[in-house]
């Protein structure tokens, strides 16, 4: 063998280990020296072969792997546990109802159950559509099973793992499964179905099930008894509600606490939000590999056809044009070849195409959202901003800001910065509050990275702002970037950065000019009292000077008085 040779054999025994390098291994093994054990004899570990490895190596199912990783989803202590599974159950209630063009009325009730500590029943009923009786156990107990994740359409849940996540989570941590009630049409009766989750399969199990009554025409109803921990304040079930009130102001909700308070937030307008379509993916946004899956899997007999049919903003001239300066114009798409689908996607990429279209997603409104703020905030001074649609990685978004400054009944003359409240910020995605990661998003960012100083607040290097202003920022998409499963922040997309800077710009700039005037009031009035409390002296040094009457320094003092007042500049 030539020296070549042998240090390619050489190469080759260090990568994969051939026969001689394991029994030297082995060797090397045997060689090395026994540990003395002490005491009774334990288990030593054997080594794996490649063969006995492999009688262990199969499938996960995705339930299984949720199962351990559950903090992925939300449910890493007992306290978010409780919140994230209200959070699910609530979304899907109200996208349900948007869904149907329903005016949503929700009621969310938390009852402690008796003699334990940590273990509550959460229930959330919804007066949408229902579900139709197959569903119901897929939905409840089968993981990644649900209609959002395949369309291009705003909703608050997208991934289909949500309240399927939750009822395994009751399942793990109490042994009960979830309850369901859902009537689809108000001549027929309800279905009741107990379900749950076989992990080791991803497939439901009917434990129970029954027709029976329920309160109302349509709609459904979702019992999950599970362990969890009931707090208020900051990222508890109340701030969750409270939030979702402020950007829903359609909503009508009624929460029952497990401490026996009873909340109700009355819906503020009666008109439904904007009805989102579903639209076609936009060819900007698709990447190599998913362009040539696409294309061996369309139903367009020719390259033109499969991007007029299959994308959005692709006229068929339009697609004509694209498919002739690729040279691929004869080219079957069932037939493309990587190569082909290259070219194409290098075409695309050098063709103008109009911005995707934008009725896939609805803003909440500039006004909905000083009145969903208003819901929460009893403020002096409100602004908001609606951006104009933008792309990211080829999905439409809309990014929306609003404030609220100078809260009601909380006096607040401190002229020291330092006392002043840090703004308290409230992130939306698809009108769903996010109350953890707050650092960790893209708005955080953004905010702090806004010069709120030049708004006439005052802020530290990289902090968020003082002052008493509560700032809401809500982003509408077809596909919300989250950074993780649990929906908590929002990835650092640089168009999405961009337009949270611009939105929040806009309501500072509107702070800025009204905290100028109330600066400008608070002076003038300072003048004005100090002045008042000199007129009295005044009077009596001129009535000493001028030799005037009682009353004739009256009728001055009055008039130097009068003089004041209608010189104030507001
Ligand atoms: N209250 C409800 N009324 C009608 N349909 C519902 C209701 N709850 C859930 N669904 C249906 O069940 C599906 C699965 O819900 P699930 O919460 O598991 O996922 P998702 O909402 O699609 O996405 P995500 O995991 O992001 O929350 C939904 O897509 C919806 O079609």
């Amino acid at each position: 063998m030539s020296a070549k040779g042998s240090a390619a054999k050489e190469q080759m025994n260090f990568n994969f280990g051939s026969e001689e390098t394991a029994v030297e291994q082995q060797q090397d093994v045997a060689q090395k020296p026994k540990t003395k054990r002490r005491g009774r004899k334990s288990k030593q570990s054997v080594a794996a072969t490649a063969e006995s490895m492999a009688t262990k190596q199969r499938d996960i199912s995705i339930s299984e792997f949720f199962a351990k990783n559950r903090h992925l989803l939300g449910f890493d202590n007992p306290r978010k546990a409780l919140l994230t599974a209200v959070k699910e159950a609530v979304d899907n209630a109200l996208d349900a109802c948007e869904e149907g063009h329903i005016l949503p009325s929700i009621r969310v009730t938390i009852e402690q159950v008796e003699n334990y500590d940590n273990r509550f029943v959460l229930k959330v009923t919804d007066n949408g559509p229902g579900i139709v009786k197959k569903q119901v156990p897929n939905i409840f107990a089968r993981l990644l099973y649900g209609s959002k994740f395949h369309r291009l359409k705003m909703s608050r849940g997208q991934q289909g793992i949500g309240i399927s996540a939750a009822g395994m989570y009751g399942l793990i941590t109490t042994g009960e499964p979830v309850q369901v009630v859902s009537r689809t049409n108000k001549n027929k009766p309800a279905y009741h179905c107990h379900v749950q989750i076989d992990t080791s399969k991803n497939r439901p199990d009917i434990v129970y099930d029954e027709e029976c009554d329920f309160e109302l025409p349509t709609g459904t109803a979702v019992s999950i008894t599970m362990e969890g921990r009931y707090l208020r304040g900051k990222q508890s079930v109340d701030e969750y509600i409270e939030q979702t009130a402020m950007a829903n102001p359609h909503v009508s909700f009624v929460y029952n606490a497990p401490d026996g308070n009873t909340y109700e937030f009355p819906r503020k307008t009666d008109e439904l939000p904007f009805m989102p379509v579903e639209i076609k993916p936009h060819p900007y946004g698709v990447e190599l590999g998913m362009l040539y899956k696409m294309a061996r899997d369309t139903k367009g007999k020719s390259l033109p056809e499969f991007l007029n049919k299959d994308f959005s903003r692709v006229s068929k001239p339009l697609s004509r044009k694209i498919c002739k300066n690729a040279k691929l114009l004869s080219v079957k798409p069932s037939k493309i070849t990587l190569q082909q689908a290259e070219k194409l996607h290098k075409e695309i990429g050098q063709t103008k195409i109009m911005a995707p279209p934008t009725d896939c997603i609805g803003p909440i409104g500039e006004e909905n959202l000083i009145e969903g703020l208003e819901r929460v905030v009893d403020a002096d001074f409100y602004a908001s901003c609606t951006r104009k649609p933008a792309v990211y990685r080829g999905n439409p978004f809309i990014i929306e800001a609003a404030l609220a400054y100078g809260f009601k009944g909380e006096t607040d003359d401190s002229d020291d910065d330092d006392k002043q409240p840090i703004m308290q910020l409230k992130r939306i995605a698809n009108r769903v509050p996010l109350l953890y990661q707050q650092s960790a998003g893209a708005v955080f960012k953004s905010v702090v990275e806004t010069n709120w100083r030049n708004y006439g607040l005052s802020q530290s290097k990289g902090a968020l702002p003082r002052g008493p202003l509560v700032l809401m920022v809500h982003i509408a998409s077809v596909w919300v970037p989250f950074t993780s499963e649990s929906k908590e922040a929002i990835a650092h997309y640089p168009e999405i950065i961009k337009e949270i800077k611009l939105a929040v710009q806009e309501c500072g700039r509107k702070l800025g000019t009204h905290i100028r005037k109330q600066r400008r009031i608070k002076q003038e009035l300072k003048k004005q009292s100090y002045i008042k409390t000199y007129l009295p002296p005044i009077g009596e040094a001129l009535q000493e000077i001028l030799s005037l009457k009682d009353s004739e320094v009256e009728d001055l003092v009055g008039k130097l008085a009068d003089v004041l007042e209608k010189s104030r500049k507001f």
